[in-house]
């Protein structure tokens, strides 16, 4: 039988050709799925849930790096943004900048967390997030300012009460260090060749293939 998937957008699914497109390719085998496909991005919730809506699919969101989730036509939001909000805040006071420029639209509908631009210096990011009790995940597109608490493989187990499933049916698939607790819970984990470190040595197998041509061909090996 086919198992469920749980999905990650940059870096997965996308086609590596510098811009965040998706490769229709994906698109195709994640409408044709025929068990449950989990998007689980650290993008802000409105983006995964667009996604499943134009892909045809029913929405099954981790956002945020689980600090949002979205099953059975249930929205959990799990984090809380205020921490974040403030640890943002004094590294502007120290004089540094988010990094998107006058018209953040990473952040705009952000709502459990604070995503900054990779060429934010890291060093006294990481120094207030620890301050703060925060982490810093770098997704290899962002870094993202969060609660340690919260995870897309906690996501993944909050999805997985609203369907009456478990983690261990799911196939994951992903590229970065955001990945690792989805491949933790996940029965069975998949890394994209352009994978970082850590979601290559947690992954059961790193694929051949990068970015989306190694996405779409383990999952139509799947299939
Ligand atoms: O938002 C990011 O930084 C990365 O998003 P992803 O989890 O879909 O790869
Ligand atoms: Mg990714």
């Amino acid at each position: 039988m086919t198992p469920p998937i749980v999905v990650d957008i940059d870096g997965t699914i996308t086609r590596g050709d510098g811009s965040s497109a998706v490769d229709h390719r994906a698109f195709e085998e994640l409408r044709a799925w025929p068990a449950p496909v989990v998007i689980a991005t650290g993008k802000a919730f409105p983006y995964p849930v667009a996604l499943c809506q134009f892909v045809g699919i029913e929405p099954l969101v981790i956002a945020e790096n689980g600090g949002i989730v979205l099953a059975g036509g249930e929205v959990r939001v799990t984090g809380d943004a205020s921490g974040p909000r403030e640890a943002a805040r004094e590294y502007r006071e120290a004089g540094y900048e988010l990094g998107w420029g006058e018209t953040d639209l990473v952040n705009r509908w952000r709502e459990t967390e604070v995503a900054l631009s990779r060429e934010s210096p890291l060093a006294p990011l990481e120094e207030i997030a620890a301050e703060y009790g925060l982490e810093v995940v770098d997704t290899g597109y962002a870094y993202h300012l969060k609660d340690p608490a919260i995870s897309k493989g906690a996501g993944l187990e909050a999805v997985c009460d609203a369907l009456g499933r478990t983690p261990e049916e799911f196939v994951a698939i992903g590229d970065s260090e955001n990945d690792v607790s989805t491949f933790e819970v996940a029965g069975r984990s998949f890394a994209v060749a352009n994978a970082d470190g850590a979601a290559r040595a947690a992954a059961d197998e790193v694929l051949e293939g990068r970015y989306s041509a190694g996405t779409v061909s383990v999952l139509s090996s799947l299939r």
